[in-house]
């Protein structure tokens, strides 16, 4: 093989590829004609809050899984072996405590955004500033995950890339804009069993051309590629058994908990229990995704391992390894590379298309709306499919800047994710969990955590380069002097979100007690979850009691509305009404 000699697509291959998009377009369509035909905010952005736990599982999934993970997972497992594998562990708890802890009391406060959380228990500028870092996260994100199908496509077969990247762009703006969070749903769902179809498709004939699951094992085992649990506790190394099982709880929370993307899905379920079932049903679903990725690259590194030593110091190569053997291994398979191109851009697809419907609904929601004069429902319908398109085009334009991206995409989505994430998730948990913590506390710690975050993620980057690019004696000098900050940098990615995190929730609550810590009875009911009551069970009631930390969750305690014009109106979703 060689990876100069671009693959070519036959005509199958087109046309299933052109299915796909054809089929999005079609359910967005159908959403677009049916039902309410999206004339309301609560259908547009809310899907009627009719949806059954079926489709929004699986739509769970598709949210954070793109191509980004179909092509990273395998590079990964090929490179490194199957550490990656350890982080399944994290998906227990990281399902567990959303299905139990923040769906619950998200969802009784019968909500739109995850946002508006932020303000019925802290204030506004919570809000507006939990808001704006969230926008910023998605737009990051969502560049990456359009891109890199993109890139893949390009260099393998010679599709035009930045026509690739219009193209998905655009049918999955138009889908999402004319069909709303429906549209997005049932597309996930047809999207997630593509990719799932791709991905089993490369690994059967993958199997068959090296020889049979046995000799993949073989090769495997010989290899080196079969990890055992590292335990080592060192947290700069980058995978282990703490970085991918317990880091990734928090990326997990950070993603299943409290993302506006899926919180939203959360909202739509017909009633909490069927929200709380679907988180349960992502849990198998996820596990696959992650053993598919895993076995994948398995099979690859069985079938061309020795390729693989000659071409991997070739800088190029990495990012595109994974479509390159995929490509070389499917050649003469009509439709099966056409499958693995729609299996990529489904992934794709299903991230921005969540992406775009949950951006314009917090820019609604919390942006718009309780800012600007009361609308009428069609316009504010009209507003948010303006938003959606807008969402679209930005993300069209971000891409472009993915051009500037050196690590591997895996690696760059995590640490986005994480870094940006994290602080989001320690805001949430600061309020959930502590009821001392007050509205200051919440903006400081949200700062605290950006700051550490970037510093950490900006300082890894920098320093990476440098010991790269020169070690001459005067550098040398300087690195010995900043290797306390060196260590601090080459913390492991897995463990920004939690890092992050619980610098909020320290910064957080020393700013409250500093500032005058919040009563029990002045915070909104509802808003807190009684953790330490619930983790100090065996503590007498009044002790309990003492340690405010025991409203019952819903249970209406007193109206504090405290001039929270919000609350006043709760049951009623909106401010004008
Ligand atoms: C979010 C996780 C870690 C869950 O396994 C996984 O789906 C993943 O690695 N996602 C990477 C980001 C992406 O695929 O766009
Ligand atoms: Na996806």
């Amino acid at each position: 093989m060689d990876p100069s000699v671009q693959k070519h697509f036959t005509v199958v291959d087109y046309v299933i590829f052109a299915l796909l998009l054809v089929a999005s377009m079609a359910i967005g369509l159908y959403y677009a004609l049916s039902g309410g035909r999206q004339r309301t905010t609560q259908e547009f952005l809310l899907a009627d809050r009719s949806m059954s736990c079926l489709p929004i599982s699986l739509s769970l999934i598709a949210s954070f899984q793109s191509a980004v993970a179909i092509v990273g997972v395998p590079a990964e497992v090929f490179v490194h072996g199957t550490q990656y594998w350890f982080i399944g562990c994290a998906y227990i708890l990281g399902l567990l405590i959303p299905a139990h802890v923040f769906i619950p009391v998200l969802y009784r406060l019968r909500l739109s955004s995850a946002y508006q959380y932020l303000e019925l228990r802290f204030s506004k500028t919570v809000r507006i500033c939990g808001t704006l870092t969230f926008i910023f996260q998605m737009v990051i994100y969502m560049a990456v995950c359009v891109y890199t199908p993109a890139l893949a496509l390009n260099a393998v077969t010679g599709f035009e890339l930045w026509g690739t990247v219009l193209a998905t762009g655009l049918v999955c703006t138009l889908y999402t804009t004319i069909g709303g969070l429906k549209a997005v749903i049932w597309t996930d769902v047809f999207q997630t069993v593509v990719m799932f179809a791709g991905q089993l498709a490369v690994i059967v004939v993958g199997v068959q051309q090296t020889g049979g699951v046995s000799e993949v094992w073989n090769k495997v085992w010989e290899g080196n590629r079969i990890s055992g649990l590292n335990l080592n506790p060192d947290p700069t190394e980058r995978h282990t058994f703490w970085t991918l099982g317990v880091g990734g709880v928090f990326l997990m929370l950070s993603l299943y908990g409290v993302n506006q993307a899926q919180v939203q899905r959360y909202l739509s379920a017909r009633t909490e229990k069927e929200a709380v079932r679907s988180c349960y049903m992502v849990f198998p679903s996820l596990q696959l995704a992650l053993a598919l990725g895993c076995v994948m690259g398995l099979v690859m590194f069985a079938r061309y391992f020795s390729l693989f030593i000659r071409l991997v110091h070739q800088v190029y190569f990495r990012p595109r390894m994974v479509i390159y053997f995929v490509m070389d291994m499917l050649q003469g398979l009509p439709g099966l590379p056409g499958l693995f191109i729609a299996c990529l851009f489904s992934g794709a697809l299903s991230t921005i298309s969540s992406a775009f419907n949950s951006l314009a609904t917090v820019t609604m929601e919390d942006l718009i709306k309780p800012h600007c004069p009361p609308m009428t429902e069609a316009r504010a319908t009209m507003v948010s499919k303006a938003l959606a398109l807008s969402y679209g085009l930005l993300c069209l334009a971000m891409a472009f800047l993915s051009h500037l991206m050196a690590d591997s995409v895996l690696q760059v989505a995590l640490k986005i994710l994480g870094m940006v994430g994290g602080p989001i998730l320690g805001v949430f948990c600061l309020g959930m969990f502590f009821p001392w913590s007050n509205s200051i506390g919440a903006v400081a710690g949200l700062a605290a955590g950006l700051v550490v975050a970037f510093w950490v993620g900006i300082g890894s980057i920098v320093t990476r380069t440098s010991s790269v690019s020169s070690l001459s004696s005067k550098c040398q000098n300087v690195l010995i002097a900043t290797s306390g900050l060196k260590r601090f940098y080459s913390l492991s990615y897995m463990w920004y979100s939690g890092f992050s995190c619980i610098t909020v929730i320290v910064i957080g609550l020393i700013i409250s007690f500093l500032t005058g810590p919040m009563k029990e009875e002045d915070v909104a009911p509802g808003t807190v979850f009684p953790l330490l009551g619930k983790l100090l069970w065996f503590v007498p009631e009044r002790v309990r009691k003492r340690l405010c930390c025991v409203t019952p969750l819903g249970h209406t305690v007193r109206n504090t509305t405290k001039g929270n014009p919000f609350y006043k109106s709760q049951n009623c979703f909106y401010y004008y009404c």
